[in-house]
């Protein structure tokens, strides 16, 4: 484990998880692997028993099915009073597949239309004890055994063997195992984590590698839905890995119902898991079972991150900071620019967006994606200042000179081609950037970058990139830019600077101002970017050196 205390968990009241699964007798597994996962991240565990089996470390020598009337007994009883903010679903005889799937769609959706709320559901198509018996003639054991739960699920989470199974087809190399994940998707209408960790010997050895197929995520960047990931870790060697799917699964429903969108999900849940093995204890003869590590706050248990359906950047290294940035304002005009170095800015970012940028700011206000509370009417939100061709090369070279003659570690946001071109200091990207963007050209010429995040997802494909900083965003709502994702918060951000302190200068970023300035100090953050804060008040100048001054005696923990 990492010698930090463990981080606080950016979980407020505790959300419930429910697992419905079966009982493992020898505690590693099922329902008792799920709750102790589920507490250990910061929620309530209600448990639905769907099977109970006699199983140790090494046999499983009995399995019985609850009654179909106790498990719906179980379900109604908790939804009238406990109702969930995910639900995980492991273990299941093949009778309770199509009694639950109509229970999903009949209770489950009444309740979510009637409160207005989405439950998650989370599938880990369970088929064998991991001591390699059978549970019994009692789990589904073919192809079409989940078909009842088309278009019920938010995610399956099949390991090698069951994707193998339930796809009715020899997987022989990663090519057919991401066919027949996305085949899988196809015939239950709903993402797929398929989950290399039992294909060792087969085409990797040294790693584990599993594939995240995703349609749409609400609450997430347009970038990273309907596309194809691998996750790769580091193999963990050791025989205690029993319970890891079930903890896997649990995991994931524990950090949707925290609030996380599934891509943060399934990467914290995998951390989580990779924290777990490397600290397995051996209660029985045969394979022991995962520790219990808490939030994951080390950054090494987390996968690494590619596209598989687009190109992935070369590794890069970008300059680090001359200076620690502290206040960083962000600015649309040349004037404002100006007006602040002269008043001793060091760090700071010209802002300019075109109508035609992608992620311009056009629409924000009155679109329901937007982040904003403001009910702004399109082109009257901050932070926008129309810029094209010749003025804005224009405004950009000025912009260089400003900065280069007052020493100040300037950020030209989105256009890299002309930062790049006129020698700027450093370039700040938002995540939809960085696919356009000649990364090696910028790190080949020393150009500083930034890069935009919005959850752990987002933080691991930044620092893969290894850039000058990462910006944390957005922490509140604001109206200076349509945001797809929501507010991070405060609990949020303490979590994602747990992750990455002493990796790399962190910038927190969104609604920040004087009122909440020291709350976000106080999460370790290393430095805020402010637009309305500073652009918006009577002095920018004296707004900049008071909210400094607050900055600087502001406490960190
Ligand atoms: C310091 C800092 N953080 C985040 C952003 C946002 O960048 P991006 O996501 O590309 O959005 P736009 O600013 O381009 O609309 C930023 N500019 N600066
Ligand atoms: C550009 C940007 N990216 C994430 S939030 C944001 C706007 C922050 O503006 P403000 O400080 O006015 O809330
Ligand atoms: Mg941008």
């Amino acid at each position: 484990m990492a010698s930090k205390a463990p981080a606080p968990l950016p979980v407020g009241a505790r959300p419930i998880v429910w697992t419905i699964a079966g009982s493992d007798s020898g505690g590693g597994a099922g329902i008792q692997a799920d709750l102790a996962t589920i507490q250990d991240l910061g929620c309530h565990g209600c448990s639905i028993i769907s099977q109970i089996t006699a199983q140790s470390s090494v046999a499983v020598s009995l399995v019985e099915s609850v009654s179909d009337a106790m498990l719906l007994a179980q379900l109604d009883t908790l939804l009238a009073d406990m109702p969930p903010r995910a639900i995980k679903i492991g273990l299941l005889g093949p009778g309770q597949v199509s009694l639950l799937a109509h229970w999903l769609a009949t209770r489950l959706a009444d309740y979510q239309a009637r409160s207005h709320t989405s439950v998650a559901v989370i599938l880990d198509p369970v088929m064998t004890a991991s001591c390699g018996d059978p549970l019994g003639t009692r789990a589904p054991a073919d192809g079409a055994s989940f078909d009842p739960f088309a278009g019920l699920l938010s995610l399956i989470t099949p390991n090698y063997a069951e994707l193998a199974l339930l796809d009715g087809s020899q997987v022989e190399d990663f090519a057919g195992f991401e066919a027949a994940a996305a085949r899988l998707a196809q015939r239950l209408q709903t993402r797929v984590l398929a989950k290399g960790g039992d294909v060792a010997g087969r085409w990797l050895a040294q790693e584990s590698c599993d594939i995240l197929i995703l349609d749409e995520v609400a609450g997430s960047s347009p970038l990273h839905q309907h596309c194809r990931f691998s996750l790769t870790s580091p193999r963990v060697a050791t025989a205690d890995h029993h319970g890891t799917g079930c903890t896997l699964s649990a995991a994931i429903a524990s950090a949707l119902a925290a609030g996380f969108v599934l891509q943060d999900a399934v990467v914290l849940a995998k951390a989580y898991v990779n924290a777990g093995l490397g600290q397995g204890y051996a209660p029985g003869a045969g394979a022991g079972v995962l520790g219990r590590c808490g939030w994951p706050q080390r950054l090494s248990d987390f996968p690494r991150v590619r596209y598989l359906d687009r190109d992935n950047p070369a590794p890069l290294a970008f300059p680090p900071l001359q200076r620690p940035i502290g206040v960083y304002p962000v600015v649309d005009s040349l004037a404002m620019l100006e007006t602040l170095l002269l008043a001793g800015v060091d760090t700071l970012q010209l802002r300019l967006k075109t109508d035609t940028d992608p992620g311009s700011d056009s629409g924000c206000g009155s679109g329901s994606g937007c982040g904003s509370d403001s009910g702004l009417d399109v082109g009257t939100e901050t932070g926008m200042a129309p810029a094209a061709g010749a003025a804005l090369e224009a405004d950009i070279v000025r912009a260089i000179a400003l900065g280069r003659d007052h020493q100040a570690q300037l950020f030209i946001n989105d256009h890299w081609q002309l930062a790049l071109k006129h020698g700027a200091y450093g370039v700040h990207l938002g995540q939809e950037d960085l696919a356009g963007a000649d990364l090696s050209a910028l790190a080949r010429a020393g150009v500083a970058l930034g890069i935009s995040s919005h959850g752990y997802f987002e933080l691991l494909l930044a620092r893969q990139l290894a850039p000058s900083y990462i910006a944390l965003g957005h922490i509140f709502p604001t109206s200076t830019k349509r945001m797809p994702s929501a507010p991070q918060g405060l609990d949020k951000l303490r979590a994602y600077v747990r992750l990455l302190e002493g990796h790399f200068p962190l910038v927190a970023i969104g609604g920040i101002d004087r009122h909440n300035l020291a709350a976000v100090k106080a999460t370790g953050v290393d430095a805020i970017a402010l637009v309305r804060a500073v652009t918006q008040a009577e002095s920018p100048a004296a707004a900049y050196l008071a909210l400094s001054l607050a900055w600087s005696e502001a406490v960190c923990p």
